[in-house]
């Protein structure tokens, strides 16, 4: 079996280096959100087949070449990875756009070429790292290793399949595990690719496997699996918390990238010519459907109307439509039950009594995009920061500005939520700058920007937002395990 590029495509599991179909044969199909055409069925895998997977990772990491190959060979083949990523990023690109929603214009432009420097950021990290020597005088010798720790499951969501899958694929592979990956199941048409890139990048049979399936049933069965050391997540942390449980009666390590709910504070003297079209793409890029999204909005009162005049001009300037389509600036919403999910909140912010300020609608489309999850950009006022439209992950095109009058009461309303993922403040003045910066408690902090990435910085949250960081040397710490050598010398 392999990835047929049909109308329908049929993608198998991809385990110990070939597509394979389900043991049981048994299917689910996948939907394009734009649309409601069915574009794809995917092999469900059955507990045999994660147990298969789990074992042919498990052999590739104990018997195969892969832990023990040189650092320059391992390197080689997983730049050349990187390579085939950049040369197929249309294709990628399409795929998202096909079963994401996502549109393509902005993904083959930044978020394919960000996927392959994921893989060639960490082949580059590892060949440059050393460790450490710790003399003790003349009659010991100290010095360190950093292993592989085995075979690492890699659970990713929907919003952001391909980079996300790779973010955590470049250090795992980089540092010499091997990995069994669970894509999310509305989602898995570019991930499917990996198999086949690791394949021509010549990566050794069983070092990449990939199952399909629901969280519940496969995405279970591969984070207790007996074989798998560490889990590495990103998802909602409803989901985090079932697998730390799950993992606890095997000891899996785990590192967690979960939901935001991110203030984006903007005070009287920020540039607003910058503020405003930055606020807007941490408001509404892929619909919303971001975990760094700027969700709630702190505006200070004495500019209060001027931002939402502009803000929400901006916002009614977006182009929402088909995300195949050149300049489209917002594609539909994932899925039927994400966005029966997301217009719940309208009710809830009416009972609330947060005001309207434009959207709360699906918008008005073409024919062939009747059937498609679309909405409005949709904008609320509430000084409530205790409400529910304040408080919980909406993860769809609805923010709420919340005014303020100091800057300890945007401090005290920036805190005021379980999550802790990022924060964003816009201010010309420096020290308020540090000082908002310092007191919100979250993992990153964008001062007069948004979503700026530095692949050496660690990323990762604060309270329900995350369990560990990745990046740089924090990927490189989780992936492997230190070793000390103690050598007598006399
Ligand atoms: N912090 C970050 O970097 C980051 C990035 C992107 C998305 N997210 C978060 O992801 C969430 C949206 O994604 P989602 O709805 O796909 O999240 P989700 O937790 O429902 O699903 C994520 C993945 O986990 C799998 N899964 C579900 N239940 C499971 C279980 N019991 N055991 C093992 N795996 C299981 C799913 O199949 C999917 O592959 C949001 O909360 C968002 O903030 C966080
Ligand atoms: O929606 C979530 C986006 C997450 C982004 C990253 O994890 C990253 O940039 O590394």
């Amino acid at each position: 079996m392999s990835n047929v590029k049909t109308d329908i495509r049929e993608i198998g599991l991809y385990i110990n280096g070939k597509y394979v179909p389900a043991h049981d044969e048994g299917t689910f199909d996948v939907t394009n959100p734009a649309t409601q055409e069915h574009i794809a069925r995917v092999s469900e895998a059955t507990e045999e087949d994660v147990d298969y997977a789990c074992q042919a990772a498990r052999e590739a990491f104990e018997n195969g070449p892969w832990r023990t190959m040189s650092v320059q060979e391992r390197t080689e083949k997983l730049r050349k990875m990187a390579d085939i990523i950049i040369e197929r990023k249309e294709e990628i690109a399409r795929y998202d756009a096909m079963d994401v929603g996502k549109p393509y214009e902005s993904t083959v432009a930044h978020e394919i070429g960000r996927a392959a420097n994921n893989i060639r950021f960490f082949a580059d990290f590892v060949e440059k790292q050393g460790g450490e020597t710790y003399p003790m005088g003349e009659e010991y010798l100290n010095y360190t290793r950093y292993e592989p720790v085995g075979v690492a499951t890699i659970i990713t969501p929907w919003n952001v399949p391909f980079m996300l899958t790779t973010w955590k694929l470049g250090p795992c592979l980089a540092a010499g595990n091997t990995a069994v990956i669970k894509p999310a199941e509305n989602t898995p048409l570019s991930v499917s690719l990996l198999g086949e890139i690791a394949k021509e990048a010549g990566i050794p049979d069983g070092v990449v496997n990939i199952v399909q399936g629901q969280g519940s049933t496969v995405g279970t069965a591969v984070t207790t699996h007996p074989e798998v050391d560490l889990v590495s997540f990103t998802g909602s942390t409803a989901t985090g918390k079932k697998i730390l449980k799950g993992g606890a009666d095997t000891l899996k390590k785990v590192s967690f990238e979960l939901g935001g709910k991110a203030a984006n504070i903007i005070f009287e003297d920020a540039d607003l010519d910058k503020a405003v079209p930055s606020s807007i793409r941490a408001a509404f890029m892929n619909s919303g459907q971001v975990c760094l999204a700027g969700s709630r909005i702190l505006v200070q009162r004495s500019i209060f109307d001027k931002f939402l005049e502009k803000f929400k001009n901006a916002a009614m300037d977006l182009k929402v439509g088909d995300p195949q389509e050149k300049g489209t600036d917002m594609g539909p919403l994932v899925s039927k039950e994400h966005y029966n999910k997301v217009t719940s909140y309208f009710d809830i912010a009416e009972e609330e009594g947060a005001t309207l300020i434009c959207g709360g609608k699906r918008p008005d489309l073409p024919d062939h995009l009747a059937n498609g999850y679309y909405l409005e950009p949709t904008l609320y006022i509430h000084d409530d920061s205790k409400s529910r439209i304040c408080q919980e992950e909406i993860f769809g095109p609805v923010v709420t500005l919340i005014p303020f009058d100091t800057e300890e009461e945007a401090l005290q309303i920036a805190n005021d939520t379980d999550y802790g993922l990022n924060g964003v403040v816009w201010t010309e003045n420096l020290q308020r700058a540090h000082r908002i910066s310092h007191n919100v408690r979250a993992g990153t902090i964008w001062v007069n920007c948004w979503f700026v990435r530095d692949l050496r910085a660690p990323f990762g949250g604060f309270k329900k937002s995350g369990i560990g960081r990745e990046g740089g040397e924090h990927s490189m710490e989780f992936f492997t395990e230190a070793k000390n050598i103690c050598i007598a010398l006399q």
